[in-house]
């Protein structure tokens, strides 16, 4: 038992060592099953691919701006591809991250988060007895701002992760700006009006996931469902191996592989400031019982100072005010997200 009756985890990597004996805190006894018999999204109705080329491309942006918005309600999510990062450099990043979670348990311990934080190496905090654990180990950074950045967390080995790190993080950085420019056009915003609600000093927080194999995988998740804290959400997915499943009407689907592509989805955060128009998407990681899976998700969230409230234009008699202002939401979101509640339920008029 830790400081402030924070329980330290043991990392999933090492459960894994003694398959006969899942702990109980991971176990969805009953209605576990069935867990990875999610429907395949059928071909005239599949999560959009969005081409981010054609979105900047003056001839075509219209047409692209039309399919982002219809993808952002019907699923709450797309793959973007021609987004600008070559293969290679993703193939970088995913390296990078499948050599820090290869080495000995030691190495790791030296970026360890502490008990009552979740920046670093580590896995679920804990909170309470009955709290559902994930059977996943992360390592979760503050990439952005600059100022912020906790290096004593960030792995020394491989010797490239930190520059890696970094130039993804600028990537993605650019692109966000794309895409909340986008998503505001497509609700005929002015452009900047998402990023100006965002605040000046972006966020953004970099968690790579490890999935070990898992020997019960009708009965445990890699994640359990949640909708992201952010405004928008890329994620890097295993380029092999699913697990990853969104709900939508109320059914499971299974997010496809498209080895390059960005998954993009909306966060909590676009929810309000879009008063519902946009919604974000609930989704859970499913396991496999031989494979591993590695996955980088980079979460855009506005300055913890600004208070987030739906934008004026999208509120009217017809449409009245269904979200309270909130200011740093990422810190309650944790908090509900491990009782297994919606951390919007804080948020929700
Ligand atoms: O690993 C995945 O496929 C999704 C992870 C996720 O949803 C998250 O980190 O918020
Ligand atoms: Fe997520």
């Amino acid at each position: 038992m830790a400081e402030s009756g924070k329980i330290v985890g043991t990392p999933v990597q090492e459960l894994v060592l003694n398959p006969q004996n899942v702990p109980k805190n991971y176990m969805y006894e009953e209605g576990g099953s069935g867990f990875r018999d999610a429907l395949v999204p059928p071909p005239d109705d599949n999560i959009p691919v969005l081409d981010l080329y054609r979105l900047s491309s003056p001839s075509t942006a219209q047409q692209e701006l039309a399919k982002l918005h219809h993808a952002i309600l019907s699923w709450g999510c797309f793959q973007a591809i021609n987004h600008g990062l070559e293969s290679s450099f993703l193939a970088k990043v995913r390296e990078v991250s499948k050599q820090f979670f290869q080495l000995p348990k030691e190495e790791k311990q030296k970026c360890a988060r502490d008990p009552n934080n979740i920046e670093g190496y580590g896995n679920d905090i804990i909170y309470s007895e009955k709290q559902r654990l994930d059977w996943t180990d992360r390592v979760y950074l503050t990439v952005l701002p600059e100022d912020e950045r906790k290096f004593k967390f960030w792995p020394q080995t491989p010797d490239d992760f930190r520059s890696t790190v970094l130039q993804y993080t600028e990537s993605l950085r650019l692109l966000s700006e794309v895409i909340l420019k986008a998503m505001a056009k497509s609700l005929n915003l002015e452009e900047n009006c998402f990023l100006n609600e965002s605040g000046e000093r972006t966020n953004m927080f970099l968690r790579f996931n490890y999935y070990p194999p898992c020997p019960m995988p009708d009965h445990v998740l890699g994640v359990k469902p949640h909708a992201d804290a952010s405004t928008i959400t890329f994620l890097l997915q295993d380029k092999e191996v699913e697990g990853l499943q969104v709900l939508k009407d109320d059914q499971w689907f299974k997010v496809p592989i498209i080895p390059d592509a960005l998954l993009i989805n909306v966060g909590d955060q676009i929810e309000i400031m879009s008063n519902g128009i946009f919604r974000s998407p609930v989704h859970r990681v499913v396991l496999n019982k031989e494979k591993e899976r590695l996955t980088a998700a980079m979460f855009c969230i506005p300055d913890s100072e600004k208070v987030i409230k739906p934008v004026d234009e999208l509120v009217n008699e017809t449409r009245p005010i269904l979200y309270r202002p909130v200011k740093n939401y990422v810190d309650i979101y944790f908090q509900y997200y491990q009782q297994g509640k919606r951390p919007m339920e804080a948020s929700k008029i």
